[in-house]
């Protein structure tokens, strides 16, 4: 049989790894396919020391590679969403079946993609674009579509989760361990994608797209990041018995669909909170398998190359297949997408952790725990700590399940009084079940 013929566009992390694992394992990638997959061209700016591309047709200009009539499947792994998104949709014109790690691409202009890639009856695949090498894409599309996904929770950005831990585990400093991330080519190439959750966000609005059947919603997910948590507040959630994760959570709700990423407390005992370092994993509730888990390098240049080239041979494999009977998009057939409203983060209901510094004086507990119970808001517990020598001191707070808008309003009035000094951190408590 004929091989396939791939072409690779951008030969940084995503782009060697992928690169090394179609080299290095063609033997048994061959033996799965029942042909072989060759490197065609490749498309860089410039050479990459881990890659040994003698004898491989090289060009600086990557439209040379989509507009190459040899190419069969088109790898992009260059980034962002300007030239990536015109590059994508040449090669799609151009006839030809794409594999991107791209999130941010798929997130914000996948709609018109995928509209694009029916129209001419290609395949778009990105497996590598959430969670880096875990399946989860496959998981949810194929492993888990006898099931209605009731909810998923994940950590889906591996910086951010190296950056939590470090701080945790060694006490190191945030900008410390964000530069490590960087140097171990985990992070965005704009890192404040990954500690502002940006990068979280674009991964959730993908997974909720294939677990729920709604159109990529991108810009109505809710989205926080790390870079306020302090090493405080990792100490206080460890002494109540909690791990701090910066969480993606999509859930069906009678009202609509909850899309948030944010940092969360979760129980110490829960199988996430020991999820460390680069690790991401996924949760998955589904209304007959029940919960499942998935677990694995989230970025890295071969574990993100591992989800690339799966997605190259699922590519391969499928090209004698019948078009109009591959796997769709999104999951669910385009035309038969929902159009369930995504909820405004106000109408969502969860605990709360609140960190605050108030004078040592008495009657502000009292204060405090008023304006929580005048908007009907319960305390779990509660740790108020003593500081010598100043008349500052930390108070933290934990409460049970609440609006999201009672909580606005009390923390408002809170931050009001005089007592108070400086904002109230606030960290959402997840229970998971
Ligand atoms: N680094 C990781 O662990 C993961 C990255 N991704 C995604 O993979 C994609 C690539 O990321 P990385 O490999 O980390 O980035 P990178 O910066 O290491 O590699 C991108 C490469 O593309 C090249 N490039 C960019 N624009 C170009 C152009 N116009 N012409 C020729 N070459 C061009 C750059 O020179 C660079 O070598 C991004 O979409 C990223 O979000 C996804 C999962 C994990
Ligand atoms: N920057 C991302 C790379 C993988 O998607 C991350 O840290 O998770
Ligand atoms: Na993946």
């Amino acid at each position: 049989m004929k091989p396939v013929k791939v072409g690779i566009c951008g030969l940084g992390t995503v782009g060697s790894g992928s690169f090394n694992i179609l080299l290095n394992n063609a033997e048994e990638i061959t033996r799965r396919v029942g042909r072989s997959i060759v490197i065609e061209q490749i498309g860089a700016r410039r050479d990459n020391d881990t890659c040994d591309i003698s004898g491989i047709n090289i060009t600086r200009d990557i439209f040379d590679v989509v507009n190459n009539p040899e190419i069969d499947i088109v790898l992009e792994l260059i980034g962002g969403t300007t030239i990536a998104k015109k590059l994508v949709l040449t090669a799609i014109e151009n006839g030809k079946h794409v594999v991107t790690a791209n999130k941010a691409l798929i997130a914000e202009h996948g709609n018109e993609i995928f509209a694009k890639a029916q129209e001419k009856g290609v395949m778009v695949a990105f497996e590598a674009a959430v969670a880096g090498g875990i399946p989860i894409i496959k998981t949810l599309r194929e492993g888990l579509s006898a099931n209605r996904i009731e909810w998923l929770a994940g950590i889906i950005n591996g910086t951010g989760n190296f950056i939590l831990t470090e701080m945790s585990e060694k006490k190191r400093n945030f900008d410390d361990v964000l530069a490590e991330a960087q140097a171990l080519g985990y992070a965005e190439a704009d890192p404040t994608f990954d500690v502002e959750g940006i990068d979280a966000a674009h991964k959730l609005t993908i997974l909720a797209s294939i677990a729920f059947g709604i159109p990529l919603q991108f810009e109505k997910t809710y989205t926080e990041g790390i870079s306020r948590i302090t090493a405080e507040d990792v100490a206080f959630a460890g002494q109540l018995g909690y791990a701090i994760k910066h969480l993606g959570i999509a859930r069906r709700t009678k009202q609509g669909i909850e899309l948030r990423v944010h940092p969360t407390l979760i129980s110490k005992k829960q199988l996430l909170a020991n999820v460390n370092g680069v690790m991401n994993a996924i949760m998955v509730q589904g209304d007959v398998v029940g919960p499942t888990l998935t677990y694995g390098a989230g970025a890295g240049a071969l574990p993100t190359g591992s989800s690339v080239v799966a997605d190259v041979i699922d590519v391969a494999r499928t090209l004698t297949a019948d078009p109009t009977n591959r796997v769709p998009h999104l999951a669910f057939q385009a035309n038969a997408l929902s159009d369930v409203e995504i909820l405004p983060v106000e109408e969502i209901e969860c605990g709360f952790f609140l960190n605050m510094t108030i004078q040592d004086r008495a009657g502000v507990l009292a204060n405090i725990t008023q304006i929580l119970s005048l908007n009907d808001i319960s305390i779990e517990s509660l740790i108020q700590q003593e500081r010598e020598g100043s008349d500052l001191v930390p108070l933290v707070v934990m409460t049970h399940d609440v609006k999201e808008r009672n909580m606005n309003a009390a923390i408002s009035a809170i931050e009001a009084l005089p007592d108070v000094a400086g904002t109230v951190q606030r960290i959402r408590v997840e229970n998971l079940a």
